[in-house]
């Protein structure tokens, strides 16, 4: 067996504000290994962001057990969950969340550059990180100069130009029309199989969510797995 990048036995999310409590996350059991990629769906309101975050450490369990590279997240001070979220997770949103002053080149190098990179060393690392997503000829270019999808990519060349081992994607083509997705999923496969990073993808495509290694339903607040589609 590979390595677990993650491994949590029984998490929990309740959300208290006030008298107001808000059960969301009930007994989750996730195990995923080296370089396999996970889709998660579920209805709206299901808690698949909140796993999410719980699993990206941006967000505390309630109760529960996790583990992501076999380092017990809980027993992390603030700061070391920020440092280990800056060398080992990687996070795509539905919307791009790129810095919109910055060119491309600029914004793939920035977890580079708060990782403590020389500008030199981390603009070449960027630059082939966006050669990689099909984007070396549009380096200089601002978000507001790049298509939709050109844009998703520059933000997976973001994700991934620090080469983490787990990237986790909250909707990643949400946003995009069926053939940009498709060059999305794409995408994340072929990185998935070159550096052997390890996603866990929320996602309403249920097509996009049918090609991955494994998918799980949330439901009733626990993760129920339907047949492994594929072997990593
Ligand atoms: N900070 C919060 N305080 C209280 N309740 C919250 C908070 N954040 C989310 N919730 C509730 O938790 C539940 C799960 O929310 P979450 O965003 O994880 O769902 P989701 O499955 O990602 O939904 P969607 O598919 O609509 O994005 C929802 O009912 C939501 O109202």
């Amino acid at each position: 067996m590979n390595k677990l990048v993650v491994n949590c036995q029984q998490i929990g999310k309740v959300y208290q504000d006030g008298a107001l409590s808000t059960d969301v996350l009930n007994g989750v059991d996730l195990q995923l290994e080296q370089g396999e990629m996970l889709a998660i769906v579920g209805s709206s309101g299901s808690g698949k962001s909140t796993l999410l975050h719980i699993l990206g450490t941006l967000d505390q369990a309630s109760s529960g057990k996790m583990m992501i590279l076999e380092q017990d997240i809980a027993a992390l001070s603030r700061k070391e969950q920020a440092m280990f979220r800056n060398q080992n997770l990687g996070f795509i949103y539905q919307f791009h969340h790129l810095l919109m002053e910055f060119t491309a080149l600029e914004n793939t190098a920035m977890p580079l550059l708060i990782a403590g990179m020389a500008a030199k060393q981390a603009h070449q690392k960027a630059a082939a990180m966006l050669e990689k997503v099909g984007l070396s000829h549009r380096l200089n270019h601002k978000p507001s100069e790049l298509s939709g999808g050109e844009r998703q990519r520059v933000a997976i060349a973001r994700a991934l130009v620090n080469e983490p081992a787990l990237v986790l994607a909250d909707e990643p083509t949400g946003n995009l029309d069926k053939q940009n997705a498709l060059k999305i999923y794409q995408l994340i496969s072929e990185l998935n199989q070159t550096l052997k990073t390890s996603f866990i993808v929320v996602t309403h495509d249920l097509e996009l969510a049918a090609k991955l290694n494994k998918s799980a339903y949330l439901d009733e607040g626990k993760l129920k797995f339907h047949q492994q589609v594929r072997s990593a």
